[in-house]
């Protein structure tokens, strides 16, 4: 049987190397590698991403950009996990429960663009909420994210892992020019309108994520109440492997009152969570952001794309 040769551009990096290490559990595929001195040279990076089947792109912004620009070869799909591609014409957006049709759509494309982490969970959480009309499409909405320092790539981890420096032993607000690069793909894969005011929160914890957005059920369709989400988010995941939603309120949850953002780790699930008295509810959802939001999603998508057991290596 012939395997799917895949090369990773930014082996290297921390998204590029939990992509290795699901890959390497896998005999289906051929990891095409590149030698470490030649790791940035465009020539060599051309020939390996013109001669792979699937390319992931575990790269900054622009040396995504340059990457597929690289590539002349009509076969091979590029699965991009920086926020170059996530809003531009042409590139399919890497979440398969996105909405039906999805997945369609990424078995066809060779341009996929995979979500942020904190546009994973998101968008997860509003966009049945959306569609179901709970939720106008031009309300403004906030959302809190908390999200362990793998987030920022090896230069953060190499910051916090120094140690020494006390200001990071307590969570750090962040984004708070009001225009995380995550915005725009909230707003394009969710149908909202308006700017939600976004702001993520990095702790001093490898990994995990979870984004709250708190509701008034005033501000939402009539009738609108906590059971109303939970079961437009329920019927809308149903059947899903890698989305949970979670019952109303669920006290399992909770671990004496308190919600664990790292509860999804080492898994590429997804849980979405809502707590909600008579007026208000909070939905929160949690994922690994190496998982479902970065590395897991990204072998996700290729399993889509080449039309695989969609949980392969996952
Ligand atoms: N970490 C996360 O949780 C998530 C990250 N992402 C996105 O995925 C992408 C990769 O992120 P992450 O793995 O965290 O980043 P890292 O900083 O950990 O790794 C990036 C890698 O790319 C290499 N690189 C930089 N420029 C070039 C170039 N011109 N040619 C080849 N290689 C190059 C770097 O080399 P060197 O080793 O020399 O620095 C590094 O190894 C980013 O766009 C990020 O925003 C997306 C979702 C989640
Ligand atoms: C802690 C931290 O810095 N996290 C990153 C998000 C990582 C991510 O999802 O990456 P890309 O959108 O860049 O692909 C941030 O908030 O910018």
């Amino acid at each position: 049987m012939s395997r799917y040769r895949i090369f990773v551009d930014g082996q290297e990096g921390t998204t590029g190397l939990r992509i290795h290490e699901m890959l390497a559990r896998r005999s289906d595929v051929e990891v095409l590698l590149i030698d470490a001195d030649k790791r940035k040279d465009s020539a060599e990076r051309a020939r390996l991403l013109n001669a792979a089947d699937v390319a992931f792109l575990c790269l900054p912004d622009a040396a995504a950009k340059e990457a597929a620009a690289l590539v002349t070869n009509p076969n091979t799909c590029l699965i991009d996990a920086s926020t170059a591609h996530r809003t531009v014409a042409g590139w399919t957006f890497g979440l398969p429960e996105l909405a039906a049709g999805q997945r369609a759509k990424l078995r066809e494309s060779k341009r996929i663009a995979n979500p942020g982490c904190h546009a994973s969970a998101f968008i997860l959480a509003l966009r049945p909420l959306v569609d179901a009309g709970l939720v106008p499409a031009a309300l403004p909405l906030s959302a809190t994210s908390i999200t362990g320092y793998s987030g920022g790539g090896k230069s953060m981890i190499a910051e916090y892992q120094a140690g020494g420096n006390a200001k990071l032993e307590s969570p750090r607000p962040y984004g708070l020019t009001l225009a995380h690069k995550h915005i725009p793909e909230m707003l394009a894969h969710t149908g909202l309108t308006t700017k939600p005011v976004f702001m993520p929160i990095v702790g001093n914890f490898y990994k995990g994520l979870a984004v709250s957005v708190p509701l008034h059920f005033s501000q939402l369709a009539p009738g609108t109440d906590g059971a109303a989400i939970q079961r437009a988010l329920a019927q809308r995941y149903e059947g899903e492997r890698f989305v949970k939603v979670l019952p109303l309120g669920d006290a399992a949850a909770l671990d004496g009152g308190f919600f664990d953002v790292q509860a999804c780790n080492d898994s590429n699930r997804c849980e979405i969570a809502v707590f909600a008295d008579a007026q208000q509810a909070i939905v929160i959802a949690r994922l690994d952001n190496l998982g479902k939001g970065a590395s897991g999603a990204a072998v996700q998508s290729m399993n889509v794309h080449l039309g695989l057991d969609e949980g392969l290596g996952l």
